[in-house]
């Protein structure tokens, strides 16, 4: 049987994203896309098939426990894709790896050695990378004849100039790794392509993308390229998150430790699930239903989220020299107008101004033809730049075998 298909596996913080491409005609429009979203409460399951144009929705119970949440997403993923395809079709999974390191820039078919140096960054992304390999170890035991293929958020970023790579830490703790990596880089291929397409002349500018979901970063670009980002060694700095934190004073971990004798899992706990919008609403991590709330925690919240983005905007425009062009993109940052306009709207003095009409529609271009920033709505697809790594993957190893 011809091996005709690609799969993408996705686990991100809070969903499992899936699709289906077929080989030699990756583009928007893939064969059949399947999310899990909501994790770990209540999963909303959604199905896309795009030849028949048919969607499906649906809401499964919660996993029993929160911590089985991906473990569970995962099952009933894989056990409904094998319902709708064929695996001898496969000719590879690409899965998003969240960490790959100073070591891990392209895409790679992962075998043992490899699965045991990403495992090592497990402790620099403790929310995703478990995840990310846990759907690897699964789908190749059992399917040890499908290449299992690996692409790195952190590869976008892999030439990050040196000031922004480096904590002002001692210099051996930068030759052992601990440095700036960024993440969301999937996301920040695709959104930099599609700019490129839309608007070439800016996108050879200088850009900041704002990839505002669960886990929310931006990113400044120079000629298409990261030159500064958000997120740090981990996926907690930069933004404060659904459940993250962001930026945070360091003194504030050692105090927690050394004078409230917390834990270190306890803080880290802390950090990665209990803070960003959910620790400061006491509400929901939820920007939608934060939205929808008249609560002033809500609001507070909200109004937090938007006061840091516009700050970050700020520090990459100013890590830029200046700004051409500013894209939105993630479940927030294309869904949700309010908020692009409260980050847009005390931002004139950069020369970032919206079209109140085109910012509620949903426009491409968002900000009125006068504006000297162009500023546009670019909806991510992550899977298709993992279905384009695993292409890539493929022919590596087709030359690496001869
Ligand atoms: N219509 C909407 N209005 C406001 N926020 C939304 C809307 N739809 C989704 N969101 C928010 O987007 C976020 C999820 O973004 P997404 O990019 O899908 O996340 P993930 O990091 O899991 O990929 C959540 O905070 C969710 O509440
Ligand atoms: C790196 C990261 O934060 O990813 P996600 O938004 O999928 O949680
Ligand atoms: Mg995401």
């Amino acid at each position: 049987m011809e091996k005709d298909l690609i799969v993408t596996l996705n686990a991100g913080s809070s969903s499992l994203r899936c699709a289906v491409f077929e080989r030699g005609q990756i583009g928007p429009e893939a064969r059949l896309r399947l999310s899990l979203r909501g994790l770990p409460g209540t999963m909303v399951w959604k199905r896309e098939d795009t030849r028949t144009g048919e969607t499906e929705d649906a809401r499964l119970d919660p996993p029993e426990a929160s911590d089985k949440a991906q473990k569970t997403a995962l099952a009933e993923m894989t056990d409904r894709l094998l319902t709708e395809i064929n695996p001898a079709r496969i000719a590879a999974v690409s899965h998003r790896v969240v960490h790959g390191g100073r070591d891990f820039t392209t895409p790679v078919q992962v075998d043992a050695e490899v699965m045991k140096r990403l495992a090592a960054l497990s402790p620099m992304a403790p929310s995703h990378q478990p995840h990310n390999l846990a759907a690897i170890r699964d789908l190749a035991g059992r399917f040890p004849d499908i290449p299992q293929i690996a692409c790195f958020d952190t590869a976008f970023h892999k030439d990050l100039p040196h000031e922004d790579r480096v904590f002002a830490l001692p210099k051996d703790m930068a030759d052992d790794g601990i440095l700036r990596y960024g993440f969301h880089g999937l996301s920040y291929d695709h959104v930099a392509s599609a700019l490129c397409e839309m608007a070439p002349e800016i996108a050879q500018g200088r850009v900041v993308i704002a990839h505002l979901g669960h886990g929310a970063s931006m990113c400044a670009l120079h000629g298409g390229r990261s030159v500064a980002t958000t997120m740090g060694m981990t996926a907690l700095d930069g933004l404060p998150m659904g459940r993250r934190c962001g930026a945070l004073d360091p003194g504030i971990v050692l105090y927690l430790i050394e004078q409230r004798g917390m834990a270190p899992a306890d803080v880290r706990e802390m950090l990665y699930e209990s803070s960003g919008l959910a620790g400061l609403s006491g509400i929901s991590g939820e920007m939608i239903e934060l939205l929808d709330s008249d609560a002033p925690a809500a609001r507070a919240a909200v109004a937090f989220f938007t006061y840091r983005c516009r700050r970050e905007i700020g520090s990459l425009a100013a890590a830029l020299g200046g700004l051409d062009g500013l894209v939105f993109t993630g479940g927030v940052g294309e869904n949700a107008p309010g908020i692009r306009e409260g980050i847009c709207a005390e931002l004139g003095w950069l020369g970032i101004g919206i079209d109140q009409q085109a910012n509620a529609h949903g426009s491409s271009r968002i900000s009125p033809d006068a504006g000297t920033v162009g500023v546009y709505l670019i909806p991510t697809d992550e899977e298709q730049v993992l279905a384009r790594g695993a292409e890539e993957g493929l022919r590596e190893c087709d030359c690496a075998t001869g």
